[in-house]
């Protein structure tokens, strides 16, 4: 069993029998000549149902690598908001793969974001396109926790705690602070980033959903302890505060052989959501397609919440079906994975992202509208082969400069809207 369920369990897992220390997380001497260290996720004062630390047992503490010296990253930064943000509907095509050697890290690319990670609030949006494998070098993010979703190519994700495999469709988190490399078995890779700057990410409430729907606790895989004893000239890279550092380091910080805890990474296979929607009549807010969220200090009201619209029945009657036309307090940052999103008939193609910040009016394009208005609604329409998600978050959501400057970007987005035909009639009810 290469992987452990259960969503934030207190899991314990050890590629060595007898590799975890018994009534103890600190012995004066730790099994194997293993090296104990706690990492925490939370405060350690924090309420013991949001707490998270784990205890990882490794060949070689966190502590030894060389001095961090800037590393130069063309187009990673969290610099949000320093030109003015228009309140343009924003729409983007995939951004192009790699035409020379790149790895995950080197291949990411800034697209927007709010917050800061001094303040621990707020998100980074980044796109990463990549054609090689990490060699050599591993990464951290102390700024941020990780969502990874991928839209193009596997990512084979070793990290401190074990291996993910991840596939489109499916998500990783890897949690602020962990070690990992980042592997393409596919080649030409292409995907989302989100970097959570906020209170980790967790399940939403359920209400009166109940104790079981939307994205089910078990379906969550944190994978088992794997660790590699090598030494070479390799090389650490962190994010911190907002820019890439780099350090030498004499071994693979890939070496805990043990490790028991609540915070690690995890994926979850989005094709597992339980999908919930109105049986009667009207479309819901997209609320009820929330994976996880990241709270913020206000009840309700989030710092990121990551939202999926899956393969789904409408059967909504006296209704329109798809999404309505509206404007919203919150910003949302929106990416498709797979197919075709019910909203948009042309021009969000799988790996494109749009942007439509708070109380920027959107919805519909004209094609889409002209159609399910007048659609027969006696027949439940199916919409299979689809995966769109958001970064729905309560502050704006700037685009930085090189993503209203990018070539990919749709500057004629708007024009979707345009064909929007006048239907207003007052001699007709
Ligand atoms: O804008 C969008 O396409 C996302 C969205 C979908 C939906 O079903 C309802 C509201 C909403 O913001
Ligand atoms: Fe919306």
């Amino acid at each position: 069993m290469a992987y452990m369920i259960g969503f934030a369990n207190h899991f314990a897992t050890e590629a060595l029998d007898g590799a975890l220390p018994i009534g103890r997380n600190s012995p004066q001497q730790a099994p194997y000549g293993l090296y104990a260290e706690q990492l925490s996720g939370t405060a350690f004062t924090a309420p013991r149902v949001h707490n998270q630390r784990s205890w990882l047992y490794r060949i070689r503490p966190a502590a030894m690598h060389g001095t961090f010296a800037p590393y130069a990253h063309p187009h990673l930064h969290n610099r949000f908001g320093e030109q003015p943000t228009p309140p343009d509907q924003l729409r983007w095509s995939p951004c192009p793969l790699p035409s020379v050697p790149t790895d995950f890290v080197d291949g990411l690319f800034t697209m927007a974001g709010n917050g800061a990670p001094a303040s621990q609030h707020g998100i980074g949006i980044h796109l990463y396109a990549a054609n090689a494998s990490m060699q050599g070098r591993y990464f951290y993010d102390a700024d941020a926790e990780l969502l990874l979703v991928p839209q193009r190519g596997r990512l084979h994700i070793a990290t401190e705690f074990g291996v993910l495999d991840v596939e489109p469709q499916q998500i990783a988190v890897i949690p602020r602070g962990v070690r990992f490399r980042v592997d393409l078995p596919d080649g030409a890779s292409r995907g989302y980033v989100c970097e959570n700057f906020g209170a980790n990410l967790r399940l939403p409430d359920l209400g009166p959903i109940g104790s079981n729907g939307l994205a089910n606790p078990r379906d969550f895989e944190t994978p088992v302890a794997r660790y590699e004893d090598e030494e070479g000239s390799f090389e650490l890279i962190a994010k911190f505060q907002g820019q890439l550092w780099r350090a030498d380091i004499g071994h693979s910080p890939l070496d805990v052989v043990a490790w028991h805890g609540n915070y690690a990474p995890y994926r979850y296979d989005l094709r597992r959501f339980n999908t919930i929607g109105s049986i009667s009549y009207d479309h819901p807010d997209p609320s009820i397609f929330t994976v996880l969220t990241s709270p913020s200090d206000t009840p309700g009201t989030a710092n990121l919440d990551f939202v999926i619209f899956p393969p789904r029945w409408l059967v909504a009657q006296d209704t329109f079906r798809p999404p309505w036309f509206h404007r919203n307090i919150a910003s949302e940052f929106m990416g498709l994975v797979h197919g075709a999103y019910d909203a948009k008939a042309d021009g969000f193609a799988p790996g494109a992202c749009s942007l439509h910040n708070s109380m920027t009016g959107h919805g519909p394009d004209a094609a889409t509208f002209e159609k399910a208005s007048r659609a027969d609604l006696s027949k439940p329409d199916v919409i299979a082969d689809t995966m769109a998600f958001m970064f729905e978050t309560r502050a704006v959501i700037h685009p930085t400069a090189q993503a209203l400057d990018a070539p990919w970007r749709q500057r004629d987005y708007q024009q979707c809207w345009q064909g929007l035909r006048k239907h207003f009639d007052p001699a007709r009810r």
